[in-house]
């Protein structure tokens, strides 16, 4: 009998998906070394992530593991990431977010790098800025946030938490470190985070014709 909290085939649904998914963005060079994590909700008290330490470009359904909205463990053994509260703290504050992922791409980490000074990277006039939910015109500008690093994930948690009372935000960067984008959906997830990388991309190939 299925003693579980949680529905164990929604779950292998999950983690099917996580897997697809990750293994694209692995081959194309954005999960560095064991780097990234990844997440979707399960249902409206548990979330699926990826285990500590694994290697992102090979996961395989042992390497999804349960966890509460605190990012505590549930009916497993495993370590969930180590960054697991920056996942959770999006599911337990915004009902309608299922999905989070965070990888470390060469354009992320070098724009965080250089965009840490400023704060936040400026996205203006770019068409793919309608690929963001809530955008549908080009003629608009997206203030892409940067925040310091931190091995303390409730610091980070707290800055995470107090840009999102200012204002609606996709994603964020941390310095040095890489992009976590969300949405409603693995799709919706995926287009932010392609997006995201796509147009610092551009931003960083403008800095360097314009030296
Ligand atoms: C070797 S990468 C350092 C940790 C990190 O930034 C990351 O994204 C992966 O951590 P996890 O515990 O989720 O494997
Ligand atoms: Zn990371």
């Amino acid at each position: 009998m299925d003693t579980l909290p949680y529905d164990s085939r929604q779950l292998k649904h999950c983690a099917g998906d996580i897997i697809r998914n990750v293994r694209e963005l692995a081959a194309a060079g954005w999960t560095p070394a064991t780097s990234s994590n990844f997440s979707l909700r399960l249902d409206d008290r548990h979330v699926a992530i990826t285990v500590s330490g694994r290697d992102k470009g090979r996961l395989v359904e042992d390497d999804i593991m349960v966890v509460d909205l605190q990012g505590q463990p549930v009916a497993t053994s495993h370590r969930p990431s180590a960054e697991t509260l920056l996942h959770t703290q999006l599911y337990a504050r915004f009902a309608e977010v299922g999905c989070v992922l965070h990888t470390h791409s060469l354009n992320q980490t070098v724009a965080s790098r250089l965009f840490a000074g400023a704060g936040h990277v400026h996205l203006e006039g770019y068409e793919l800025l309608k690929a963001f939910t809530g955008n549908s015109t080009h003629e608009t500008a997206i203030e892409l946030p940067v925040l310091p690093n931190s091995q303390d994930m409730h610091t980070l948690a707290a800055q995470v938490d107090a840009l999102l009372d200012q204002r609606c935000m996709w994603g964020y960067l941390i310095d040095g470190h890489g992009l976590y984008a969300w949405g409603r959906d693995m799709a919706e997830a995926r287009r932010h985070l392609d997006a995201f990388e796509f147009l610092l991309g551009c931003e960083l190939e403008l800095r360097k014709l314009q030296r």
